[in-house]
């Protein structure tokens, strides 16, 4: 590392002087020894919510590597730096001194610098020239290393989330990868960091110089550095709290550092869209969460990751304009992204099917036991003294509030005769299903559903449904024919207990999220739309998220071709988009694609 090699502080931080000149309280010192077992990882995780992370050969160059190429950047001069500076349309980059949220208001604003990577695509910001360059090889190369340690502790997290066989989809939700890199440099002064604990799953801590202090009991513990990079320290983030419900525990940290300190910090969390409600055990944590999310978004809906990670970087962002400051500039975070507003003029529209498309609705006493595993949520109500239950599908919430972020009407067209009460009882549990207007067709006939007689007709119109059939021969182009969504069957293969059932439930469960990218790209089009009134869309993604839940990777070759067929430089695809038809792209549409994953 360039400043230097530091003294590992294994066990021995009495008092120190932090940035601002107040004398810190002591830290006990903390005499764990680094592990790499996933059994080994598990029962530290459940025992005090961190441990050491004992590093492979191909790991410590890497992180070498990564903190030599890290120091460079922070070394070079402010200029050249704040050209890789973060954009709200681009993802990570360099944030100054000042611009780390600040978790707790009464701390100071920390005088962190940092530069983050959140995405291997496109859209990330690297530095220029050489010195960029091989920022972004080591970065990348750190991150293709990182992925072996990750398994160990995903396998520890397995294990105590799902101990037998039976219970393991349990633990599939949490399949955490990594999400953000953060490459941080703390000067002596001003560089400490606010206690918190992380909102993902699990993060690693690179740390040469000491200053990493975690929570146990009450007290605070000071972490041994590794000098020579043959460990890292593992923490436990919120989303294994809550959906552990409380088996393992969040580790509560703060920075304080007595010397300039470099830190490499890899944060891994679940899916965007899941769902980080227990199952069993205690769902204090969670609730109090879930809560304080619905109260800071003004909605109420479960508290998934992204929902969760947005919540607390924005609270914490806005407690650095209360917070003191000890740094000289401060300019104001990128913003998180409110919803686009849409012109006014005529507003895409997507129409779902409810059932077998995002639902599957049964008399309560007939839904199986797996039901809970098989949805993100199962949701109940009562006509007639007939209870039902509404297994909804996974990915559900999360598709309606990307379509209404993104300025897209949404309306229900269904044969279930029970369609109003049914969004009802969604509207009750979360709000984005509120206020959707349901089309009852009571006729089950081929071709009973028509956007026209419905008063529906857009000029850009999507309709998800597992019948193609069920829509009028002019409406079937519009039509995006999902997969059948079935819990019983799915029960079935869950309990087969086979490879071939397993990847059945496997796709079922990433079913939604691997097509939403396409779905929503589809309203991507204004731009090539020659509707002088279309819809035109900021998109969410045009905001480029502080901290986003989720690594977001290249994407797939099914995208890329998606893309490209709708894009601007293929004529034939721009000139057929009067009235853009998804039934071009069904082919692509209909498989799941790996979004977030590079499946190149
Ligand atoms: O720099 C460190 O050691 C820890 C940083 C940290 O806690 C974070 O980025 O969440
Ligand atoms: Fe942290």
């Amino acid at each position: 590392m360039g400043r230097g090699c530091p003294n590992a502080l294994r066990g021995s931080c009495a008092t120190a002087s932090i940035g601002h000149g107040l004398q810190m309280a002591a830290a006990d010192a903390d005499d764990a020894s680094p592990c790499r077992s996933s059994a080994a990882v598990a029962a530290a995780l459940r025992t005090r919510g961190y441990c050491y992370l004992q590093l492979s050969s191909a790991e410590r160059r890497a992180t070498k590597k990564l903190f030599d190429a890290a120091a460079a950047f922070h070394d070079a001069d402010e200029g050249w730096k704040a050209l890789a500076q973060h954009q709200p349309t681009k993802r990570g980059g360099y944030y100054k001194a000042g611009e780390e949220p600040t978790y707790d208001q009464s701390d100071p604003v920390s005088g962190v610098e940092d530069f983050s990577v959140v995405s291997t695509g496109d859209d990330q910001i690297w530095p220029e020239g050489e010195r960029g360059d091989a920022l972004q090889d080591a970065a990348l190369s750190y991150l293709d290393v990182a992925d072996a340690a990750g398994q160990v502790v995903r396998d520890a997290l397995g294990s105590v989330l799902a101990p037998t066989k039976k219970r393991r989809r349990r633990a599939e939700a949490l399949e955490a990868t990594p999400s953000m890199l953060r490459l941080l440099r703390y000067p002596v002064a001003g560089g400490d960091l606010s206690a918190h604990s992380d909102f993902e799953c699990f993060t690693f801590v690179h740390q040469r110089v000491a200053g990493l202090e975690v929570q146990v009991d009450g007290v605070w513990r000071r972490l041994a550095a590794s000098a020579d990079d043959s460990h890292c320290v593992l923490l436990a983030g919120d989303a294994v709290e809550y959906v552990s419900g409380g088996a393992v525990r969040a580790a509560r940290h703060r920075v304080r550092s007595s010397a300039p300190r470099d830190s490499i910090v890899l944060f891994h969390a679940a899916a965007d869209d899941a769902v980080l409600e227990p199952r069993a055990g205690d769902r204090s944590a969670y609730d109090a969460a879930r809560r304080a999310a619905d109260e800071h978004f003004g909605s109420a809906a479960p508290l998934t990751q992204r929902r969760h990670v947005r919540c607390r970087v924005e609270r914490a962002e806005k407690n650095n304009s209360k917070a003191i400051s000890t740094v000289p500039t401060v300019s104001p975070p990128a913003a998180m992204g409110d919803p686009p507003t849409t012109p006014s003029g005529e507003r895409p529209i997507a129409a779902f099917d409810l059932d077998h498309t995002i639902l599957h609705m049964l008399a309560a006493n007939h839904v199986p036991d797996e039901a809970k595993e098989l949805s993100e949520d199962v949701v109940t109500f009562e006509v007639n003294d007939v209870e039902y239950a509404i297994s909804v599908r996974v990915g559900t919430t999360a598709l309606f509030e990307a379509l209404r972020k993104k300025g897209v009407d949404i309306a229900v067209v269904t044969c279930n005769l029970m369609g109003d009460e049914i969004l009802t009882a969604l509207g009750e549990r979360c709000d984005v299903f509120e206020d959707v207007p349901v089309h009852v067709i009571e006729s089950r006939e081929k071709g009973a559903k028509c956007l026209k007689t419905l008063g529906l007709k857009r000029s850009k119109v999507v309709i998800f449904d597992d019948s193609l059939n069920a829509w009028v021969p002019e409406d079937q182009e519009f039509v995006f024919e999902a997969l059948r969504y079935d819990v019983q069957a799915l029960a079935g293969f869950l309990n087969e207990d086979t490879d071939e059932g397993d990847a059945k439930v496997d796709t079922e469960l990433g079913y939604l999220t691997s097509i939403r990218e396409s779905l929503l790209s589809f309203f991507d089009v204004a731009k090539i739309d020659f509707d002088d009134d279309a819809a035109s869309d900021a998109g969410s993604e045009a905001q480029a998220p502080r901290r986003s839940a989720s690594f977001s990777l290249e994407q797939s070759p099914a995208q890329r071709d998606l893309k490209r067929a709708l894009s601007a430089e293929d004529p034939g695809g721009a000139k057929k988009a009067k009235i853009q038809s998804l039934s071009d792209n069904n082919v692509t549409l209909n498989k799941p694609v790996a979004v977030g994953q590079d499946s190149s």
